[in-house]
Protein backbone atom coordinates (compact mmCIF):
# COMPACT_ATOMS: atom_id res chain seq x y z
CA UNK A 1 0.00 0.00 0.00
CA UNK A 2 1.10 3.13 -1.08
CA UNK A 3 2.79 5.52 1.75
CA UNK A 4 1.51 9.34 1.38
CA UNK A 5 2.53 10.86 4.77
CA UNK A 6 6.11 9.65 6.39
CA UNK A 7 7.34 11.50 9.80
CA UNK A 8 10.04 10.47 11.56
CA UNK A 9 11.65 12.09 14.76
CA UNK A 10 10.16 15.09 13.83
CA UNK A 11 11.06 17.85 16.74
CA UNK A 12 9.47 21.38 16.56
CA UNK A 13 10.47 24.22 18.98
CA UNK A 14 9.24 27.50 19.67
CA UNK A 15 12.14 29.52 21.02
CA UNK A 16 13.37 27.27 23.77
CA UNK A 17 10.13 24.86 24.18
CA UNK A 18 10.05 21.84 22.14
CA UNK A 19 7.00 21.46 21.37
CA UNK A 20 6.88 17.98 19.44
CA UNK A 21 9.65 15.84 20.92
CA UNK A 22 10.54 12.56 18.33
CA UNK A 23 7.28 11.91 16.55
CA UNK A 24 6.80 9.27 14.18
CA UNK A 25 4.04 7.73 12.29
CA UNK A 26 3.08 6.58 9.00
CA UNK A 27 -0.51 7.24 6.88
CA UNK A 28 -1.21 5.36 4.11
CA UNK A 29 -3.52 5.61 0.76
CA UNK A 30 -7.28 5.55 1.49
CA UNK A 31 -6.52 5.41 5.68
CA UNK A 32 -7.69 7.89 7.84
CA UNK A 33 -5.14 8.50 10.69
CA UNK A 34 -6.44 10.65 13.67
CA UNK A 35 -3.95 12.86 15.98
CA UNK A 36 -5.57 13.17 19.65
CA UNK A 37 -4.05 14.52 22.08
CA UNK A 38 -4.29 16.81 25.28
CA UNK A 39 -4.39 20.44 25.31
CA UNK A 40 -1.01 21.53 24.02
CA UNK A 41 -0.18 18.06 23.14
CA UNK A 42 1.53 19.39 20.14
CA UNK A 43 -1.20 18.40 17.46
CA UNK A 44 -1.41 21.43 15.52
CA UNK A 45 2.11 22.35 15.25
CA UNK A 46 2.52 18.41 13.73
CA UNK A 47 -0.45 19.07 11.56
CA UNK A 48 1.02 22.32 10.29
CA UNK A 49 4.74 20.81 9.89
CA UNK A 50 3.28 18.13 7.82
CA UNK A 51 1.00 20.82 5.48
CA UNK A 52 4.48 22.11 5.19
CA UNK A 53 3.83 25.67 7.04
CA UNK A 54 6.21 24.95 9.63
CA UNK A 55 9.76 23.94 9.53
CA UNK A 56 10.87 21.35 11.75
CA UNK A 57 13.63 21.97 13.81
CA UNK A 58 15.00 18.24 13.53
CA UNK A 59 13.35 14.92 12.17
CA UNK A 60 12.04 14.51 8.65
CA UNK A 61 8.58 14.92 7.30
CA UNK A 62 7.74 13.41 3.61
CA UNK A 63 4.25 13.78 1.74
CA UNK A 64 3.95 11.90 -1.76
CA UNK A 65 7.73 11.13 -0.95
CA UNK A 66 8.95 14.53 -0.59
CA UNK A 67 9.22 17.65 1.44
CA UNK A 68 6.13 19.74 1.67
CA UNK A 69 7.85 22.84 2.54
CA UNK A 70 9.82 23.01 -0.34
CA UNK A 71 8.02 21.03 -3.17
CA UNK A 72 4.87 23.71 -4.13
CA UNK A 73 3.57 20.46 -5.79
CA UNK A 74 2.30 18.94 -2.56
CA UNK A 75 -0.25 21.71 -2.19
CA UNK A 76 -2.17 21.28 -5.25
CA UNK A 77 -2.38 17.68 -4.23
CA UNK A 78 -4.14 18.33 -0.96
CA UNK A 79 -7.20 20.22 0.91
CA UNK A 80 -6.89 22.01 3.94
CA UNK A 81 -10.07 22.55 6.46
CA UNK A 82 -8.84 25.49 7.76
CA UNK A 83 -10.58 26.46 11.08
CA UNK A 84 -11.69 29.83 9.55
CA UNK A 85 -11.64 30.10 5.37
CA UNK A 86 -10.43 33.57 5.95
CA UNK A 87 -12.53 34.68 3.04
CA UNK A 88 -14.88 37.85 3.35
CA UNK A 89 -18.46 37.64 5.37
CA UNK A 90 -20.08 39.31 2.87
CA UNK A 91 -19.83 37.36 0.24
CA UNK A 92 -22.12 34.66 -0.16
CA UNK A 93 -21.51 31.12 0.14
CA UNK A 94 -21.58 30.28 -4.34
CA UNK A 95 -19.49 33.02 -4.51
CA UNK A 96 -16.92 31.64 -1.37
CA UNK A 97 -17.13 28.43 -2.98
CA UNK A 98 -16.25 30.13 -6.73
CA UNK A 99 -13.87 32.42 -5.52
CA UNK A 100 -11.95 29.19 -3.57
CA UNK A 101 -12.57 27.27 -6.92
CA UNK A 102 -10.76 29.38 -9.25
CA UNK A 103 -7.24 28.97 -6.71
CA UNK A 104 -7.48 25.31 -7.27
CA UNK A 105 -6.18 23.06 -10.36
CA UNK A 106 -7.94 20.18 -10.06
CA UNK A 107 -11.59 19.80 -10.88
CA UNK A 108 -14.01 20.75 -9.04
CA UNK A 109 -18.30 20.25 -8.71
CA UNK A 110 -19.24 22.98 -6.33
CA UNK A 111 -23.04 22.65 -7.17
CA UNK A 112 -22.25 18.70 -5.96
CA UNK A 113 -20.10 19.83 -2.88
CA UNK A 114 -22.37 22.08 -2.14
CA UNK A 115 -25.14 19.59 -2.10
CA UNK A 116 -23.42 16.74 -0.11
CA UNK A 117 -22.55 19.30 3.10
CA UNK A 118 -26.37 20.62 2.97
CA UNK A 119 -25.02 24.12 1.72
CA UNK A 120 -27.26 23.98 -1.21
CA UNK A 121 -30.25 25.61 0.41
CA UNK A 122 -27.89 28.26 2.00
CA UNK A 123 -25.65 29.33 -1.43
CA UNK A 124 -26.99 32.71 -1.38
CA UNK A 125 -26.95 33.40 1.96
CA UNK A 126 -24.22 35.43 3.55
CA UNK A 127 -21.06 33.79 5.31
CA UNK A 128 -21.43 35.94 8.02
CA UNK A 129 -24.94 35.11 8.41
CA UNK A 130 -24.16 31.27 8.78
CA UNK A 131 -24.57 29.51 11.90
CA UNK A 132 -21.20 27.89 13.29
CA UNK A 133 -22.13 24.57 11.90
CA UNK A 134 -23.01 26.04 8.96
CA UNK A 135 -19.57 27.88 8.40
CA UNK A 136 -17.84 24.92 9.47
CA UNK A 137 -19.66 22.84 6.79
CA UNK A 138 -18.65 25.94 3.93
CA UNK A 139 -15.10 25.34 5.65
CA UNK A 140 -15.21 21.62 4.76
CA UNK A 141 -16.53 22.32 0.85
CA UNK A 142 -13.97 24.59 0.37
CA UNK A 143 -11.03 22.12 1.48
CA UNK A 144 -12.87 19.48 -1.18
CA UNK A 145 -12.78 21.45 -4.03
CA UNK A 146 -10.11 20.36 -6.73
CA UNK A 147 -10.63 16.88 -5.29
CA UNK A 148 -7.52 16.47 -3.14
CA UNK A 149 -6.06 13.00 -2.66
CA UNK A 150 -4.86 14.26 0.44
CA UNK A 151 -7.05 16.07 3.04
CA UNK A 152 -6.12 17.99 6.44
CA UNK A 153 -9.29 18.10 8.98
CA UNK A 154 -8.60 20.06 11.96
CA UNK A 155 -11.48 19.43 14.33
CA UNK A 156 -13.73 19.35 11.52
CA UNK A 157 -17.29 18.91 13.44
CA UNK A 158 -16.63 21.65 15.90
CA UNK A 159 -20.32 23.33 16.45
CA UNK A 160 -22.28 21.00 14.20
CA UNK A 161 -25.28 19.49 15.76
CA UNK A 162 -25.24 15.74 15.36
CA UNK A 163 -26.88 15.22 12.61
CA UNK A 164 -24.44 17.63 10.73
CA UNK A 165 -21.81 15.95 12.19
CA UNK A 166 -23.24 12.28 10.87
CA UNK A 167 -23.44 13.27 7.25
CA UNK A 168 -20.13 14.84 7.45
CA UNK A 169 -18.81 11.37 8.91
CA UNK A 170 -20.74 9.88 5.99
CA UNK A 171 -19.06 12.48 3.31
CA UNK A 172 -15.55 11.51 5.09
CA UNK A 173 -16.12 7.74 4.74
CA UNK A 174 -17.18 7.70 0.92
CA UNK A 175 -13.95 9.99 0.71
CA UNK A 176 -11.70 7.51 1.92
CA UNK A 177 -13.61 4.75 -0.07
CA UNK A 178 -12.63 6.79 -3.07
CA UNK A 179 -9.31 6.42 -2.15
CA UNK A 180 -8.86 9.80 -0.51
CA UNK A 181 -6.12 10.22 2.33
CA UNK A 182 -7.13 12.08 5.79
CA UNK A 183 -5.40 13.39 8.49
CA UNK A 184 -7.83 14.25 11.39
CA UNK A 185 -7.51 15.98 14.59
CA UNK A 186 -10.31 15.72 16.74
CA UNK A 187 -11.17 16.27 20.70
CA UNK A 188 -14.05 14.10 20.42
CA UNK A 189 -12.92 10.68 20.82
CA UNK A 190 -16.27 8.72 19.09
CA UNK A 191 -15.11 10.72 16.09
CA UNK A 192 -12.15 9.09 16.03
CA UNK A 193 -13.64 5.59 17.03
CA UNK A 194 -16.12 6.09 14.06
CA UNK A 195 -13.87 6.90 11.17
CA UNK A 196 -10.07 6.35 11.91
CA UNK A 197 -8.12 3.21 10.87
CA UNK A 198 -5.08 4.04 12.67
CA UNK A 199 -4.65 7.15 15.20
CA UNK A 200 -2.15 8.42 17.91
CA UNK A 201 -2.58 9.97 21.14
CA UNK A 202 0.28 12.53 21.69
CA UNK A 203 0.60 13.95 25.15
CA UNK A 204 3.52 16.71 25.79
CA UNK A 205 5.18 16.39 22.19
CA UNK A 206 5.41 12.72 22.21
CA UNK A 207 2.92 10.25 21.01
CA UNK A 208 2.32 7.59 23.88
CA UNK A 209 -0.44 5.20 21.70
CA UNK A 210 -0.28 4.91 18.87
CA UNK A 211 -1.31 2.07 15.83
CA UNK A 212 -4.58 0.62 14.69
CA UNK A 213 -7.86 1.44 16.00
CA UNK A 214 -8.92 -2.22 16.14
CA UNK A 215 -5.12 -2.86 18.19
CA UNK A 216 -5.30 -0.11 20.39
CA UNK A 217 -8.82 -0.69 21.27
CA UNK A 218 -7.85 -4.67 21.86
CA UNK A 219 -4.52 -4.10 23.78
CA UNK A 220 -6.39 -2.18 26.26
CA UNK A 221 -8.72 -3.42 29.47
CA UNK A 222 -12.06 -3.58 29.95
CA UNK A 223 -13.86 -2.75 32.73
CA UNK A 224 -16.59 -5.21 34.75
CA UNK A 225 -17.74 -3.67 38.24
CA UNK A 226 -20.93 -4.93 40.14
CA UNK A 227 -21.71 -4.95 43.50
CA UNK A 228 -21.77 -8.31 45.47
CA UNK A 229 -21.89 -9.66 49.09
CA UNK A 230 -18.07 -10.58 50.23
CA UNK A 231 -17.47 -13.52 48.67
CA UNK A 232 -13.99 -15.02 47.06
CA UNK A 233 -14.30 -14.41 43.56
CA UNK A 234 -13.53 -17.40 40.68
CA UNK A 235 -9.91 -17.47 39.06
CA UNK A 236 -9.82 -14.79 36.65
CA UNK A 237 -7.74 -13.39 34.18
CA UNK A 238 -8.26 -10.06 34.77
CA UNK A 239 -7.46 -8.15 38.16
CA UNK A 240 -10.26 -7.39 40.71
CA UNK A 241 -10.83 -5.24 43.23
CA UNK A 242 -12.85 -4.94 45.93
CA UNK A 243 -13.95 -1.53 48.05
CA UNK A 244 -16.83 -2.50 49.99
CA UNK A 245 -19.09 -4.03 48.25
CA UNK A 246 -18.08 -3.00 45.15
CA UNK A 247 -16.09 -4.93 42.94
CA UNK A 248 -14.02 -3.65 39.79
CA UNK A 249 -12.22 -6.42 37.42
CA UNK A 250 -9.85 -4.56 34.49
CA UNK A 251 -9.28 -7.50 31.76
CA UNK A 252 -8.05 -8.14 28.44
CA UNK A 253 -10.15 -10.72 28.34
CA UNK A 254 -13.47 -9.72 28.70
CA UNK A 255 -15.59 -12.42 26.94
CA UNK A 256 -13.78 -15.34 28.93
CA UNK A 257 -14.05 -13.86 32.15
CA UNK A 258 -17.47 -12.14 31.98
CA UNK A 259 -18.44 -16.11 31.50
CA UNK A 260 -16.63 -17.34 34.54
CA UNK A 261 -17.88 -14.53 36.37
CA UNK A 262 -21.45 -15.03 35.34
CA UNK A 263 -21.27 -18.95 36.08
CA UNK A 264 -20.02 -19.01 39.28
CA UNK A 265 -22.83 -16.43 40.53
CA UNK A 266 -25.18 -18.18 39.04
CA UNK A 267 -27.62 -19.45 41.66
CA UNK A 268 -25.30 -18.54 43.85
CA UNK A 269 -24.44 -14.61 43.71
CA UNK A 270 -26.64 -11.46 42.89
CA UNK A 271 -24.41 -9.11 40.99
CA UNK A 272 -26.54 -6.56 41.20
CA UNK A 273 -25.70 -3.52 39.19
CA UNK A 274 -23.40 -5.78 36.68
CA UNK A 275 -22.09 -3.12 34.28
CA UNK A 276 -19.81 -4.35 31.23
CA UNK A 277 -17.10 -1.12 29.47
CA UNK A 278 -15.20 -2.72 26.71
CA UNK A 279 -12.31 -0.52 26.38
CA UNK A 280 -13.04 2.89 24.85
CA UNK A 281 -10.97 5.53 23.29
CA UNK A 282 -12.44 7.64 26.33
CA UNK A 283 -10.97 5.43 28.78
CA UNK A 284 -7.42 4.93 26.77
CA UNK A 285 -7.35 8.96 26.51
CA UNK A 286 -8.11 9.07 30.38
CA UNK A 287 -5.01 6.15 31.20
CA UNK A 288 -2.67 8.32 28.68
CA UNK A 289 -3.67 11.49 31.27
CA UNK A 290 -3.50 9.72 34.34
CA UNK A 291 -0.08 7.81 33.84
CA UNK A 292 1.54 10.78 32.39
CA UNK A 293 0.64 12.34 36.48
CA UNK A 294 1.60 9.37 38.60
N1 LIG B 1 3.44 30.35 18.56
C1 LIG B 1 3.73 29.73 19.68
N2 LIG B 1 4.67 30.21 20.53
C2 LIG B 1 4.99 29.56 21.66
N3 LIG B 1 4.44 28.39 22.06
C3 LIG B 1 3.51 27.88 21.26
C4 LIG B 1 3.11 28.50 20.04
N4 LIG B 1 2.15 27.74 19.46
C5 LIG B 1 1.96 26.68 20.28
N5 LIG B 1 2.78 26.76 21.35
C6 LIG B 1 2.87 25.78 22.45
O1 LIG B 1 3.26 24.55 21.91
C7 LIG B 1 2.55 23.47 22.53
C8 LIG B 1 1.82 22.67 21.47
O2 LIG B 1 0.81 23.48 20.90
P1 LIG B 1 -0.21 22.91 19.81
O3 LIG B 1 -1.09 24.05 19.43
O4 LIG B 1 0.54 22.23 18.73
O5 LIG B 1 -1.01 21.83 20.66
P2 LIG B 1 -2.40 21.10 20.35
O6 LIG B 1 -2.18 19.66 20.68
O7 LIG B 1 -2.85 21.42 18.98
O8 LIG B 1 -3.33 21.77 21.45
P3 LIG B 1 -4.93 21.97 21.52
O9 LIG B 1 -5.54 20.62 21.59
O10 LIG B 1 -5.06 22.71 22.81
O11 LIG B 1 -5.32 22.76 20.31
C9 LIG B 1 1.64 24.12 23.57
O12 LIG B 1 2.28 24.04 24.82
C10 LIG B 1 1.51 25.55 23.11
O13 LIG B 1 1.32 26.42 24.20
Amino acid sequence: MTTVIEVDGLRCRYGDFEAVQGVGFEVRRGELFALLGTNGAGKTTVLETVEGHREPAAGRVRVFGTDPLRDRRVRRRTGIMLQDSGFAGDLTVLETAELARRMRTGPSDVDGILAALGLDPRRDVRVRQLSGGEKRRLDLALALLGEPELLFLDEPTVGMDPESRRTTWELVRGLLAGGTTVLLTTHYLEEAERLAHRLAIMHEGRIAVEGRLVDVLADHHARITFTAPEAELPPLIGTATRRGLRVEIRTPRLQQDLHTLLTWADGRVDLSGLRVQPASLEEIFQSVREEAQS
